[in-house]
């Protein structure tokens, strides 16, 4: 954090939110380049996935996904709503993309709104494709961009307009997103990364069902690994079926009947209740296959932590 050349280091973690084709990854790939590393499935917590990552010498920008934000008319109830504020609130900026070709809508409105709850976290707002529009254009869309933030309680850190397309202010965004994280030493170390940020999400949600009810030190003791996700085949096409297996790991026996339940009902319910979040915000059936396994101590084993994605 503080090296002896006595200049900081700077961590962080951004989150870019936006409705669909408002520019996200195009973004994400431009900020993060070709030198570094780009989608991995190693999550900060257990709820965001970590789309990109900038490397700098001063400084480490983790680009992370916030699951439910981008389909907010497929989200079924509150617990999906509770999902995408936690996330928002476990990073260190939110940065909503709005594309200069189009007046912020209903659906910008709507993300506005959620990310103006997150109290803690800073907010900016990015003028995405801004090759697309004339200079005055882009003066009327950033008072757009301003009124929206008056209107919905919004404190703006930044409005910044770019494109990803042609690089204009892309440094400048990176400069500026980087300016907002907090001291803090390099987090990932670089290597390669794989993606599998949907599997991450669907273990969540199982997760977050089995945790529903229980109480003292239980809750820390459950793990959820998908183990299979995929389409079933032979299915035709306007009925896709997805196939998921999933394993809920305990850590002792005694917690396996507490999870299971009286002639397996909570293990039913839990699948149930998490079945139709995962539909939701997949937006395909699912068919999950749901098993109960003890991983003994798995909190204090190191290789046990890295299999169940710690
Ligand atoms: N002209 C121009 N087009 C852009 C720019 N950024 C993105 N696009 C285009 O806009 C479309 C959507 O871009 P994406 O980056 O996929 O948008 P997204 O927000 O990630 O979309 P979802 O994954 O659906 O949420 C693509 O066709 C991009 O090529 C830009 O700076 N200029």
């Amino acid at each position: 954090m503080t090296p002896q050349d006595g200049h900081s280091h700077k961590s962080g973690f951004v989150s870019f939110v936006g409705r669909p084709n408002a520019g996200k990854s195009t973004l994400t790939n431009a900020l993060v380049g070709t030198k570094v590393v780009i989608t991995s499935d190693k999550p900060q917590t257990t709820r965001t996935v970590v789309r990109g990552i900038v490397h700098r010498e001063d400084a480490q920008l983790i680009l992370v996904d916030t699951p439910g934000l981008h389909r907010p008319r497929t989200l079924l109830g509150e617990r999906l709503n509770d999902l995408v504020k936690t996330t928002l609130g476990e990073v260190d900026v939110v940065a909503v993309c709005l594309p200069a070709n189009e007046k912020p809508g209903p659906g910008d409105r709507f993300i506005v709104n959620e990310m103006a709850k997150v109290k803690r976290t800073t907010k900016v707002a990015i003028a995405t494709k801004t090759d697309l529009v004339t200079s005055e254009q882009l003066g009327e869309h950033l008072l757009a961009i301003q009124r929206l933030g008056e209107e919905t309680g919004t404190e703006w850190a930044e409005i910044v307009p770019v494109s990803a397309k042609s690089g204009d202010q892309v440094a400048l965004l990176q400069d500026l997103l980087v300016g907002l994280l907090p001291e803090g030493p390099q987090l990932y170390p670089d290597g390669d990364l794989s993606d599998a940020p949907e599997e991450i999400l669907v273990a969540e949600l199982i997760r977050e069902a089995a945790l529903e009810g229980l109480r003292d030190e239980l809750p820390h003791s459950i793990a959820v690994v998908v183990e299979e996700m995929g389409l079933r085949e032979d299915r035709p096409e306007d009925k896709p079926l997805l196939d998921i297996h999933a394993n809920l790991y305990v850590e002792r026996d005694s917690q396996k009947g507490i999870i299971i339940g009286p002639k397996g009902s909570r293990l039913k319910t839990i699948g149930t209740t998490s079945r139709k979040q995962i539909e939701a915000l997949l937006g395909t059936p699912v068919y999950l296959d749901l098993h109960v396994k003890i991983a003994k101590d798995w909190q204090r084993d190191p290789r046990q932590l890295r299999k169940l994605g710690f």
